[in-house]
């Protein structure tokens, strides 16, 4: 994967692994059955806009709290 958007209703989770060299790596996990096809994505609240109110989102989920927000 190497672009996915960020959604409220996310079908990934993700998890920061540190290594045994100590790199870190951000690991994707799926939350539920994804169809084939699906858009992969996650919440950026987990990450790099953690509770921002300053990024508008646009994921359509019926859950979509209107910001990227955990
Ligand atoms: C790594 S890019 C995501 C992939 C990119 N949309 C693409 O098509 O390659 C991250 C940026 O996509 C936009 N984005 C991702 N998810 C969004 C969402 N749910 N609502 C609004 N903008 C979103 C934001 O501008 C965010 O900073």
């Amino acid at each position: 994967m190497r672009y996915s958007n960020h959604s409220c209703d996310p079908n990934l989770i993700t998890q920061i692994y540190t290594a045994s060299n100590y790199m870190q790596h951000v690991c994707f996990f799926a939350k539920r059955d994804i169809k084939a096809g699906e858009e992969l994505t996650y919440s950026y609240a987990s990450n790099h806009h953690k509770n921002e109110n300053s990024f508008k989102c646009y994921c359509g989920a019926a859950s979509c709290k209107g910001y990227f927000k955990a």
